[in-house]
């Protein structure tokens, strides 16, 4: 289940929250994404702390997914990342392309040779976070957690508290 999305992060006014998109996981595989030549705002989260991703003229930014976390028993670790959008008068424009599996398909471990496989730790436990293998079960909670608001008013047998 690939999709694609074409996504605009308009200006805001200070003093305003600059949360493009809220500090996340991709529930997927892998995300390639073209960001609009020269715009920053995308930032990756390394040891703890949020490093501006600069662009790259021609580049492609990629960002490993969570089920690709799973395939490598953690020797791939999904990427934390966020957006700020830009200040008021500017724009950005992104265009991300999610490479996915079928919604009812599990993920299966990846062989990995011996010497990457002692470096596998195994899946980030994070009970805020659960990662499942099932790919329709992870992009399920990634929404409900990026849309509190949705999930409280349409799907509040899903979320607690
Ligand atoms: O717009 C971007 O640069 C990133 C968007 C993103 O992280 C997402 O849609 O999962
Ligand atoms: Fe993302």
């Amino acid at each position: 289940m690939t999709l694609i999305k074409l996504v605009r992060y308009p200006g805001v006014r200070a003093g305003e929250s600059r949360q493009g998109v809220g500090g996340h996981k991709d529930p997927g595989v892998l995300t390639m994404l073209l960001v609009e030549p020269g715009k920053g705002g995308l930032e990756a989260e390394v040891d703890g702390a949020w490093v501006a991703v600069e662009p790259v003229p021609g580049a492609f930014v990629v960002n490993i997914g969570e089920l690709l976390e799973v395939a490598t028993n953690g020797y791939l670790k999904a990427t934390m990342h966020r957006v700020v959008s830009p200040p008021e008068g500017d724009e950005r424009l992104s265009v991300p392309f999610f490479f996915n599996p079928r919604l009812d398909s599990r993920i299966p471990l990846v062989p990995l040779p011996a010497e990457l496989a002692v470096a596998a730790p195994g899946v980030t436990e994070d009970p805020t976070n659960v990662i499942s293998a099932v790919f329709g079960d992870n992009m399920l909670k990634a929404r409900l957690r990026a849309h509190p608001d949705v999930a409280a008013r349409h799907h509040p047998d899903l979320v607690t508290g």
